[in-house]
């Protein structure tokens, strides 16, 4: 066997998600001096890192793992092994909101974070840095410190920080390679500060010192938390004027466009939709609201729990509005979504609007017709057999169908739903679909992506989230 090459350091990633996938494969490629393991419990998800079939779809992703897989970026099911060499171990697990017991459906399910904790604990023979990768709830570190320390070896430190991700999905490539900031929390002990400066000189491989900010461990843990909850607030709030500006004629493009030119307010996020999806957003604001209740601070609750109230009323709203304009019934009509993933870009469906679009209208015994060209149709399945979206797959089956491509979802559908923004959505041949629909053929936009008036033209009946109804007023 060869020697080992000299690295300048050893990194291991706890959790080949999302999350830790693309950032310590960025990580990887920035710093060809350090080795970089990237390990999971499932054995599955590690075996197709190690193939040409990611576990995700990520825009640049396949690019960064081709250059370094197997020159300084492994990925292994051998945790114990990748502790055991590294000196820097980010736990990067999922944190989902909890299904049962004290603080379920709010508080975060940190059962992985521990067992990560414990696992590194019962198998390091050196003092490494841990860093906390994942969301989690304010003072955590403390959690993971107290398990550290119980279960180690004598004469082995364990220095946390909080290193929050902010990348988005369908972006995580761009994000990781430019990002806005860099967060690093730590305790501000010696100690702390020395782990800090060796977490920051990685990242200073290409992220700009002035990048790369410090703070307290708790400042850091809770800015996560507040910037999911700003921006989905930013959502909630322009979809709430969405159901205002249906009710008035006016148009939520051009409000927010309007808004957006403050530049105290500022343009990006102002998107008005069928609702925000996605693994954080909800989970991250419900763990902040049940934090705030722990600390008897009732009143912060219950503003921010109004952000997934609207983004809820967002969803039911848009469905209601559907209903309608279907002369009140879709009982037998075929209605086709378009989209399924959360956002485009991606092929992940977590929290995605579709599913619950699919769930009210597998209630109404529709048949309903999908396609997305990310998201596999085992996902698609799987999501809607869940307990509590229908009564299991042989339900999901004798009421959905999958199409490989729009036009045949299309294919003597009643109505289109547009739920996730693909960009070829708005390259289809409407003319095309509008002759193979049954009449009236409606379209109705969940994200505000199509041409409207376009669509008239063609024969369209079309209803744009945001946009009056040509029957009330504006038109
Ligand atoms: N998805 C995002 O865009 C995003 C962005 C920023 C932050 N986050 C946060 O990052 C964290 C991870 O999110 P994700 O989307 O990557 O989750 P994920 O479910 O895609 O990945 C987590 C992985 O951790 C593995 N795992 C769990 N326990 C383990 C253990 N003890 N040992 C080894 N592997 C273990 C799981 O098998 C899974 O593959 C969450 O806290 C999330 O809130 C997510
Ligand atoms: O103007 C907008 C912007 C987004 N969305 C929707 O909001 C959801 C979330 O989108 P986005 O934030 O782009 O994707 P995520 O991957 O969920 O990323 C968010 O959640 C991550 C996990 O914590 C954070 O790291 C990111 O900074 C944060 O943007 C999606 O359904 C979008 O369609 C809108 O409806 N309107």
């Amino acid at each position: 066997m060869a020697p080992e090459k000299n690295w300048k350091g050893k990194i291991c990633c706890i959790g080949a998600g999302y999350v830790g996938g693309p950032t310590c494969s960025v990580i990887a490629i920035k710093c060809p001096d350090y080795k970089v393991s990237i390990v999971d419990v499932n054995p599955h998800r590690i075996a197709a890192w190690n193939s040409d079939d990611l576990p995700i779809y990520e825009p640049g992703l396949d690019d960064v793992v081709k250059a370094c897989r197997n020159r300084n970026l492994f990925f292994t099911t051998d945790v114990d092994g990748a502790i055991v060499e590294s000196d820097i171990i980010f736990v990067s697990v999922n944190t989902p909101t909890k299904k049962h017991g004290l603080g379920s459906g709010m508080a975060a399910d940190l059962t992985y974070i521990e067992s990560a904790c414990r696992r590194i604990a019962q198998v390091a023979t050196s003092s490494k840095i841990v860093v906390e990768k994942s969301t989690v709830p304010c003072r955590t570190a403390e959690s993971m410190r107290a398990i550290l320390e119980a279960n180690s070896r004598n004469g082995i430190r364990f220095d946390i920080l909080s290193n929050p991700e902010f990348l988005a999905e369908g972006t995580a490539i761009t994000d990781l390679f430019g990002p806005d900031r860099v967060l690093i929390g730590s305790l501000q002990t010696p100690e702390g500060l020395a782990a800090q400066k060796a977490l920051a000189d990685v990242y200073a491989h290409w992220v700009p010192r002035d990048r790369i900010i410090t703070m307290n461990l708790w400042s850091s843990e809770l800015s996560k938390l507040a910037a999911n909850a700003l921006l989905a607030q930013r959502i909630s709030s322009i979809n709430s004027l969405s159901a205002l500006c249906e009710a008035t004629g006016a148009d939520v493009d051009e409000v927010a466009f309007a808004v957006g030119k403050d530049s105290r307010i500022g343009p990006k996020f102002l998107k008005a939709s069928v609702a925000f999806g996605g693994s954080c957003f909800q989970k991250d604001i419900l763990n902040l609201v049940y934090l705030c209740e722990s600390l008897h601070l009732k009143e912060v609750a219950e503003y921010w729990r109004q952000v997934v109230v609207i983004n809820e009323y967002q969803k039911q709203r848009f469905v209601r509005r559907i209903v309608h304009a279907l002369f009140d019934t879709v009982t037998s009509k075929k209605i086709c979504l378009l989209g399924f993933a959360f956002k485009k870009n991606t092929g992940d469906t977590r929290e995605s609007a579709a599913i619950g679009l699919a769930k009210y209208f597998m209630d109404e015994d529709a048949n309903v017709h999908i396609y997305d060209p990310k998201v596999t149709d085992e996902q698609i399945l799987m999501d809607l057999s869940e307990p509590g979206i229908s009564s299991g797959i042989e339900e999901v089956k004798k009421k959905i169908t999958i199409f490989k491509d729009a036009y045949s979802a299309a294919e003597d559908a009643d109505a289109l739903v547009i739920c996730t923004e693909w960009d070829e959505f708005k390259a289809l041949d409407y003319q095309t679909i509008y002759q193979a629909m049954k009449k009236p053929a409606f379209i109705f936009d969940g994200r505000l992506l199509l041409d409207a008036s376009e669509l008239r033209k063609i024969g369209f009946k079309v209803e744009t989230i945001g946009k009056p109804s040509p029957a009330t007023r504006g038109y």
